[in-house]
Formats: C-alpha cells, sequence, structure tokens
C-alpha cells in the first residue's frame, strides 16, 4: 500500500525509511534509521525529485505510481547521484518512457558508470540558473558542486519558493509519518544526528557549503525539502544557523570535550580528574569520551560542536592509541579548524604519543595547541596534579572568559 503525504497542494511526498540499516554508507551506526525523500510534483507537468534506495524500493514504486495516478511522468530532476538516491532511476526510466531525466553534466557520465547505461539520449542537461517551466511551477536549478558530490545541483521552485536542497539540510534518523519540522522536536530529539550526518558526510566542505548559502541567500525560501530527514517549513532558521556555523568550522558550545584512550584505565583516571579540576573551575556540561566505546562519527560530530579539546592517550607500539589515531585522522580529513587542544599522553617506556598527536594537529588548519601538555608515566603521579591544575586552568579562563 503506498504510503505518501502532502507537501503542498501539488506536492507529494514519495520517499520512505530504512529502520534495518545499521550502518549509512556501512560506515555509520543509525539506530534511529534514514529516510530517503523523494518528492512529485503535480503541475501540467509531472516532475519527480530525486529517487531513493533500493531498500525501500517496493513502498517507493507504490509511492510514486499512486501519486502520479496514472499520469505519465514528464521530468525526473536528478539531483544528486549517490546510489541512496539514485537506485531506482532505472527503473523509473524504464517505467515512464517518455520522462527526461533533468540533471547536471556530470550526472550522466555517473550515471553511465554506476549503471552501464547512457542517458543522453533521455537527459535534458542543465546548468548554473537555468530555468524550466512545468506549467504554474519555473524550476530554477543552482549548481552546488561538492555538497557532497561533484554533480551536485539543488532546485528552487520559484512559485512556492521550495527550495530542494538535495543532501544539503538532511539528517540521519527514519521518519514517522511526521515529516515537518513542526511535527517533530527537532532541537532536542534531532538535532545531534543533524549534527553527526553534516559533520561526517559533508563537514569537510565547508567552503563548499558557504558558496551554496550565499546562493541560498539571495532566494526567498519558504521550505527546504531535502533528500533525509524532516522537511523544514517552519523554523528554517534553526538549521540555518547551525549549517553557518558548521561550515565556517565555528564552535557551537564553549565548553571542553575531553576524548581519551585507556588500556588499564591510567589515562581515563587522569581524563577525570582533569574533568573534576574543570568542574570545579565552572566548567560547564563538559563532555567526555573514550574513545574505543564510542563510534568515531560521534566523535567527530563532538568536535564540530564544542570549542576546546583534550585528547589524552597512550603510547602503542610507538605510536598512538589505534582508536585516537583514527579519530585524529578523520577529524584532519574532515577540515576541523578553529579549535584550542591540549595533549595528554602516557608511556611505560617511551611515551611519544603526545608528540606524534601534536604532530597531527599541526597539519590542521587554525588549531591552537596549548603548550600546557602533560606526559603520564603509567600512572598519573602526585608531583603531575600542579601540571594538571594549570591546564586546567588555563582552559578555564578560556572557556568561562
Ligand atoms: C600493545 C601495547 C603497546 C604499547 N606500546 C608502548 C610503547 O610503545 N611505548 C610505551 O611507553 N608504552 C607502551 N605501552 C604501554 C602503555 O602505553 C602504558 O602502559 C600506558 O600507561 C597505558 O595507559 P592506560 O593505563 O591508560 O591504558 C604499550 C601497551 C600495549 C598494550
Amino acid at each position: 500500500m503506498h504510503s505518501t503525504r502532502k507537501v503542498t497542494d501539488d506536492l507529494i511526498y514519495v520517499g520512505g525509511s530504512d529502520r534495518r540499516l545499521s550502518r549509512f554508507e556501512n560506515l555509520f551506526p543509525i539506530p534511529k534509521g534514514v529516510s530517503y525523500n523523494s518528492y512529485v510534483l503535480l503541475d501540467e507537468k509531472t516532475v519527480l525529485f530525486d529517487t531513493a534506495d533500493e531498500s525501500i524500493s517496493r513502498q517507493y514504486i507504490e509511492n510514486v505510481v499512486h501519486a502520479l495516478n496514472g499520469r505519465p511522468l514528464d521530468y525526473m530532476v536528478v539531483q544528486h547521484m549517490e546510489p541512496d538516491h539514485c537506485a531506482m532511476i532505472d527503473d523509473m526510466l524504464r517505467r515512464y518512457p517518455e520522462a527526461k531525466m533533468v540533471c547536471s553534466a556530470k550526472a550522466v557520465g555517473m550515471f553511465a558508470q554506476f549503471y552501464g547505461t547512457d542517458v543522453a539520449a533521455r537527459a535534458l542537461v542543465v546548468k548554473e540558473g537555468d530555468k524550466l517551466s512545468t506549467g504554474e511551477h519555473t524550476l530554477h536549478f543552482v549548481m552546488a558542486p561538492m555538497v557532497h558530490w561533484p554533480e551536485v545541483m539543488v532546485t528552487y521552485d520559484e512559485k512556492d519558493k521550495i527550495l530542494f536542497s538535495a543532501d544539503a539540510f538532511g539528517t540521519f534518523g527514519a521518519l514517522a509519518g511526521n515529516i515537518f519540522d513542526d511535527e517533530i522536536t527537532f532541537d532536542t530529539t534531532w538535532m545531534n544526528d543533524a549534527r553527526r550526518y553534516y559533520a561526517n558526510i559533508v563537514g569537510k566542505y565547508g567552503v563548499q557549503v558557504q558558496a551554496l548559502l550565499k546562493k541560498a541567500a539571495s532566494l526567498d525560501i519558504e521550505m527546504i525539502c531535502p533528500l533525509h530527514g524532516p522537511i523544514w517549513r517552519k523554523d528554517l532558521g534553526l538549521l540555518l544557523e547551525k549549517y553557518q556555523k558548521w561550515s565556517t568550522y565555528e564552535p557551537e558550545d564553549k565548553t571542553v570535550m575531553i576524548a581519551y584512550a585507556t588500556m588499564y584505565g591510567n589515562t581515563e583516571n587522569a581524563a577525570n580528574v582533569l574533568a573534576g579540576m574543570l568542574a570545579d573551575k565552572g566548567v560547564k556540561n563538559i563532555a567526555m569520551y573514550d574513545v574505543s566505546e564510542t563510534d568515531v562519527s560521534e566523535l567527530v560530530a563532538e568536535s564540530f560542536r564544542c570549542s576546546h579539546l583534550v585528547l589524552a592517550a597512550p603510547t602503542y607500539n610507538s605510536g598512538i592509541q589505534p582508536k585516537m589515531e583514527a579519530y585524529l585522522s578523520d577529524i584532519k580529513a574532515l577540515n576541523l579548524q578553529n579549535r584550542t587542544v591540549a595533549v595528554i599522553d602516557n608511556g611505560t617506556w617511551a611515551a611519544t604519543a603526545g608528540k606524534q598527536m601534536i604532530g597531527m594537529l599541526e597539519g590542521m588548519k587554525n588549531m591552537t595547541i596549548l603548550e600546557n601538555t602533560i606526559s603520564i608515566k603509567s600512572a598519573l603521579a602526585e608531583n603531575q596534579l600542579g601540571a594538571l591544575e594549570a591546564l586546567a586552568d588555563e582552559l578555564a579562563k578560556q572557556v568561562n572568559g
């Protein structure tokens, strides 16, 4: 049975959600599932905005067929060629032989790469600023390269002031009937997943997101229809403000995130002692994570949120404890910037992890590495408490000041 909802009088939500998939991109845990959004516009011409992942193919086909209600499909706007949105394109093109695929030039090539089919004859290639009238509606295409693939474009419906935003403004999390931001409590229940989605999937491309935000600012947008997560029609400012921060790598919260690695508990102990000192000095909402117990996507998201990071790790085979090293590689690859970082290391015979962590941080942009580093020899010693206190002082002054 179809499961669709009306977005406007002539726009229908035809997407669906997957709650079985454990990892998005086979990488990021999604305990709350994920939605694959797609939309049908019923104007004088009919339009399908993107398709969906094959995991929801049965539901998706029923939804599209129901929404079109016997009408042919004239246009299929393909904004992003990632398989979680384009898996059903081939099926749609065969099911609707008159449909034209409206997309960027790069998308045509990508389709051939993924599916071995040349769709050039079915493609209506559009570029920056091109417009397509579908009757009452005019669709205005805006290129958004590297948000988060090179072929990405977004589409602005001039009549209803809707931005179809591709992966931008998307989030992890399945939809449960409520498809609009005003039908859910986004700030408390969804924001962490939205941040984790942004930081890990689009985080690297802050410059490109900024370019898109600038283009979007020139459009009068009343609704945003992303490819994942709820449709924004009420509190658009909430996510736009977050996107402004995330894409400029500006921390959201002035607080300390302590990420530690530990085998025997001694580095963890130092992290706890430091956290207590920070709390005594008035630092609030301290976030602390064991990097072996926390998925790296969470660590990345929290690093995008917090202003100050303390990284504490034992030396491991003359290197950095591997989970800490993986996390550092990730935030480096994702271009995290503008953080103040303190380093604590540990070692029983030759503690070298600290030097190596600092080396990785020095390779990142605009990171302030505090000179006050602490090197533990197996377990925190009495005579190191002063140094830890001094570090807590420095961090607290910055955070509270
Ligand atoms: C597999 C392995 C490799 C290690 N390699 C080093 C090393 O290269 N240099 C060193 O000083 N300590 C090394 N250690 C020792 C730990 O870094 C050290 O005992 C540290 O105090 C452990 O901190 P923890 O109590 O937080 O786990 C190694 C330990 C393990 C288990």
